[in-house]
């Protein structure tokens, strides 16, 4: 009878516990997913739950390789993916809303759920992650000249208020609680640490109630901050969880006691713990031994933590989006986002790949299956090309605007690409005489005549190169937007001229602007289509090459169903943008590397005829028809030479 009085008690005691369990879940008939102040804790469905999220940026990866590269983030034992959600990939334009295909960011998330991963959203509006203004679009400095980014600017608020109107109505219904994945949306992006020096509560409290207007009031909101010096002071928002973001060189004790000191209750988050690093033009390749990420994840979770590893896999900044930074000097990002991250920029596992998943398994259940293994890559070996007109011939055919003054590339409403600066010399000057171009964003060929004079550079003396002008001479500009820096003070910035321009102290007045925006194929097929009326000029643009359009074509006959991933080896070429079928991969410095190959994805191309396209600015090695191609190889090449010189 005891026995049995015991057993009832203890089935009495189980019974009761579920049924309150049920009733956290089931009270208002949805999921939950919320803080355990008490207990320092996530709760999923009132129960203690921790995750271990991978970074993947749906814009640096194509549609068709989302699937796969999920898989890999699941497969390696992380249960959530994170991404930032980028303004400017959703709107380009003022009002022109982008979300269908690499833009689908609703598919991407339900793909995140088809993969039995839960989501974690960084919506911004700023989002940093080394892309051109750290995601904001472009034409708010086009629209508003003296904005305020990133403050209650009404200039600032009025556009993100719109923009937000459009986007989180598309997540709400995302949201765990509404049966998919979301379960915690980040507000700005580490706004007490990004260098701004200014803490403006107004704008960030602001942020908060339009979230909350938008997504409801039980959502989990966050922020992230770098836990040094003031920035959780500036970057905590009340009501908002502050957590921090740390590398693998820091101690996660000492790490999260600064998180502590804004959170003394909740759960430990590192949100961006780094697997490699920002590279930058011209400098090695940024990498980290895989035993020292191990050790130092493995350190993270068993303080019981939830952490985000930035990156997992960080894919490619295709086409001309991605940023640049100002240190000691202008540094600007180049294509590859590989970050030396678990799985490669091509989406390859790395060795660093099953280590981690014998380190997460220590923690978490892992999902049972094969490894994914390195996927073939496509060897196609030499891309005769051709020059198919000087840049300045190309331009010719384009509309050009004229002014008193050089206008900016805002002014001129370019996104990217290029915009030709071109006046007369007013008089005879002392040979040579000095052009300065003062402030110059970022790189300029300087033509006097058409022929190139020289070369100047953001990050170099731009206020001196020595020319020799005739009596009314043309000088041409060719001025190169490398990337708007995506952190920091300097973030509004303008490109182009963006103050005049001197020769021998005399400022050029007159100036004729032909932009040449480059964010696609068509625009540039379209001009050279009309061809025929350039073939006169001449139709390289410099003697090395530069200044030219190159044009070329490969067949794929591989019997696979699609083509392979492979990667564009441009030996002898010097700097430029490529373009495969109308898809530009992106820009190419292998005179300065670090890479010096471009990843070209399999979904890009077709079997049959595929054309490549080149826009060189500097030198090809084309002196002969049989020493002028490029290659497709089946490896990547990035962390190449970097000349001391640069
Ligand atoms: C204290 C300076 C912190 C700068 N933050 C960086 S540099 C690399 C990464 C990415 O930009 C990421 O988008 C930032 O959130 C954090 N971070």
């Amino acid at each position: 009878k005891c026995i049995c009085a015991s057993f009832f008690v203890l089935w009495l005691i189980i019974a009761v516990s579920f049924e309150v369990q049920l009733q956290e879940v089931t009270e208002s008939g949805n999921r939950s997913f919320t803080i355990d102040y008490d207990n320092n804790q996530f709760l999923k469905d009132g129960q203690p739950f921790r995750y271990v999220s991978g970074s993947i940026h749906y814009f640096r990866v194509l549609a068709a390789d989302w699937p796969d590269r999920l898989k890999k983030l699941r497969m390696a034992g992380f249960n959530a993916v994170q991404t930032v959600v980028e303004w400017s990939t959703h709107e380009p334009e003022p009002g022109n809303y982008l979300f269908t295909e690499n833009q689908d960011l609703e598919n991407f998330i339900m793909t995140a759920q088809e993969q039995d991963l839960y989501v974690i959203l960084r919506v911004g509006p700023y989002i940093c992650a080394e892309r051109d203004m750290g995601g904001l679009p472009y034409w708010l400095l086009k629209l508003h000249p003296n904005i305020r980014l990133r403050t209650s600017d009404p200039a600032f608020l009025n556009h993100v208020d719109a923009w937000m109107g459009v986007l989180l109505p598309r997540i709400r219904p995302l949201l765990y609680e509404n049966g998919g994945p979301v379960i915690m949306v980040q507000v700005e992006n580490e706004y007490g640490s990004s260098g701004l020096f200014q803490c403006d509560y107004q704008y960030t409290s602001h942020l908060r109630q339009l979230f909350r207007h938008h997504l409801g009031s039980s959502l989990v909101l966050f922020t992230v901050d770098n836990p040094s010096g003031n920035n959780l002071r500036c970057g905590k928002i009340p009501e908002v969880y502050a957590t921090v973001d740390f590398g693998l060189d820091k101690d996660p004790g000492q790490q999260f006691e600064q998180q502590r000191l804004f959170e003394p209750r909740g759960p430990l988050v590192n949100s961006e713990f780094y697997p490699g690093w920002i590279d930058h033009w011209g400098e090695p390749h940024h990498t980290t031994q895989p035993e020292a990420l191990v050790k130092g994840l493995d350190a993270i979770l068993a303080l019981n933590a939830s952490v985000n590893m930035y990156m997992f896999h960080g894919g490619t900044s295709f086409g001309l989006t991605s940023g640049s930074n100002v240190g000691s000097k202008f540094q600007s990002c180049p294509t590859s986002y590989d970050y030396d991250a678990p799985v490669s920029e091509a989406g390859d596992p790395t060795d660093k790949y099953p280590l981690l998943r014998e380190v997460i398994g220590k923690y978490l259940p892992l999902p049972h299956g094969p490894l994914p293994p390195t996927s073939p890559k496509g060897d196609y070996g030499k891309v005769a090309l051709n020059a198919v007109g000087s840049l300045k011939a190309l331009v010719s055919l384009l509309p050009s605007v004229t002014a008193f003054w050089p206008q900016t590339f805002e002014e001129l409403g370019v996104t990217s690409g290029l915009v030709i600066y071109s006046t007369t010399v007013p008089m005879r000057m002392p040979d040579p005489a000095r052009l300065a171009l003062n402030d110059l964003h970022d790189r300029a060929y300087v033509l006097v005549n058409g022929k190139l004079a020289g070369t100047l550079a953001r990050e170099g003396d731009m206020s001196d190169l020595p020319i020799y002008t005739p009596r009314h001479a043309t000088l041409d500009l060719v001025v190169e937007s490398q990337g708007r820096v995506s952190i920091g003070r300097h973030l509004n910035d303008f490109k182009g001229l963006t103050t005049n321009v001197t020769l021998n102290g005399h400022v050029l007045m007159h100036w004729q602007m032909t932009a040449l925006p480059l964010t696609d194929t068509s625009h540039l097929h379209t001009v050279i289509s009309r061809l025929p009326q350039v073939i006169l000029h001449s139709l390289t643009g410099t003697p090395r090459g530069g200044l030219t359009m190159y044009s070329g074509m490969f067949n794929i006959t591989d019997e696979d169903p699609h083509p392979l991933d492979t990667f564009l080896k441009l030996d002898g070429w010097g700097k430029g943008i490529a373009w495969v079928n109308d898809f530009c991969l992106g820009r190419y410095w292998p005179d300065v590397g670090p890479q010096v190959t471009l990843y070209v994805p399999g979904a890009v191309m077709h079997r049959g005829d595929n054309t490549l396209l080149l826009l060189e600015l500097e030198r090809a090695p084309c002196d002969h028809p049989d020493s002028c191609f490029v290659t497709l190889q089946n490896h990547h090449q990035i962390n190449g030479p970097t000349p001391p010189e640069f």
